[in-house]
């Protein structure tokens, strides 16, 4: 096969674009227990011309997402500098009036805008990129890259993970990416996120217990997020505790989400995640995050692909979270929600970890088996998630 082109960026320093200095990346952390083991897939082997080496890769992309939902990914076409982590920075420049004006409201259903709670989070959506007027004004000079970035981590690096999913379900290459991917914008129906956390208080460290996102899985099909060095994201493990995931330089995390896992009748796993205050030192330094968060078409019924010979020969999984819910919807013969009411009622019921009231046993919360769950219900479906 023919190599793959690699990310090539519109220059940094055309006339009229501000200089934004390179991102140095804070240290590392000391801490060395409880981080997890995550497979790594070399995605350039894609291209190779021998078939047994990407046999191989196809099997070890199998073999990561049924057991953890979680990878690294590496070699995928974009280098650490291109990336240009700093653009972020430029959310110090932005308007009183911008902030006012394009403040996000979840209840929309949808995360998209500028918010400000300890740093700041800018989520793109279809109408972001496709109306500058949305767009805070200090952004407007790097539209070029910013919309070239996430083109190609959505049209080649999310391409090519699909088709390698497509095979684990022995379907044809482009089956995840025509029939369940959105498409349209470069971020189709799911959205970009731009985030700079500060240091949270110890006031709020408190109230939060910590915590700076309860569990959750992901509604989407697929998640790219950079690697980072200061530790907050952790995954729940098989021995039912958290662990940080360690960080891998010029790397993605990708994460499956419920998507895939309920289109792949339950073979792949939306693991659970949640965002945790990092090791203590790394408690005062500054947390980049910079996330695709990849959907589907929001008309999808969100049901197994029937069709995958995986599923034909070895039936469904059932053996953790939403699929085995969504089962439980159908086979009382319910039609399941589609994809775009499961997202969006999540958006708009999502609760803050620093919300005293929803979170205590009685409200949100149960204990199971001496651990505490979040416990919601959405259309029906039942979602049980580790705090
Ligand atoms: O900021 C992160 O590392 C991950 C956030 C996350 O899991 C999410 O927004 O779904
Ligand atoms: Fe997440």
């Amino acid at each position: 096969m023919t190599a793959t082109p690699a990310f090539n960026p519109p220059a940094a320093d055309l006339p009229g674009k501000p200089y934004v200095r390179p991102w140095v990346p804070p240290p590392v952390t000391n801490e060395k227990h409880n981080f997890a083991d995550l497979h790594a897939i070399d995605l350039s082997l894609m291209d190779s011309s021998d078939p047994n080496v990407v046999a191989r890769l196809v099997d070890t992309v199998k073999q990561a997402i049924r057991d953890d939902g979680f990878l690294f990914l590496e070699n995928y076409g974009i280098s650490l500098e291109q990336a240009r982590l700093s653009l972020p920075y430029m959310y110090d420049n932005i308007s009183e009036e911008d902030k006012e004006r394009l403040l996000f409201h979840p209840d929309t259903g949808r995360w998209a805008g500028y918010k400000h709670p300890f740093g700041f989070k800018f989520n793109w959506y279809t109408r972001e990129w496709n109306n500058l007027q949305y767009v805070p004004t200090c952004l407007h000079p790097f539209m070029d890259e910013i919309t070239a970035f996430a083109d190609y981590l959505t049209g080649s690096v999310n391409r090519r993970l699909l088709c390698l999913f497509s095979r684990v379900l022995e379907l044809p290459d482009d089956y995840l990416w025509k029939h369940v991917q959105s498409h349209g914008s470069p971020s189709g129906e799911g959205y970009f996120r731009h985030a700079l956390f500060r240091p949270v208080k110890q006031e709020t460290v408190k109230q939060s217990q910590g915590l700076r996102m309860h569990g959750h899985t992901d509604f989407g099909t697929t998640t790219l997020l950079f690697s980072v060095p200061v530790s907050c994201l952790q995954i729940w493990g098989d021995d039912e505790t958290w662990h940080y995931v360690p960080y891998k330089p010029g790397a993605l995390v990708i994460n499956i989400g419920e998507t895939l896992e309920i289109v792949s009748g339950g073979h792949f796993k939306a693991t659970r995640h949640r965002v945790y205050k990092p090791p203590a030192d790394q408690a005062e330094l500054e947390r980049l995050s910079l996330v695709l968060f990849n959907s589907s078409l929001g008309d999808l019924q969100m049901t197994p692909a029937i069709e995958s010979p995986l599923i034909q020969r070895e039936g469904c999984v059932e053996y953790q979270g939403v699929y085995k819910e969504f089962k439980k919807v159908m086979d009382s013969g319910l039609s399941p929600p589609t994809n775009k009411e499961w997202r969006e009622i999540q958006i708009a019921n999502a609760t803050d970890p620093t919300d005293t009231v929803r979170n205590r046993i009685g409200a949100d919360q149960v204990l199971i088996g001496g651990k505490l769950m979040n416990q919601r219900d959405f259309m029906g479906v039942k979602v049980v998630l580790p705090v």
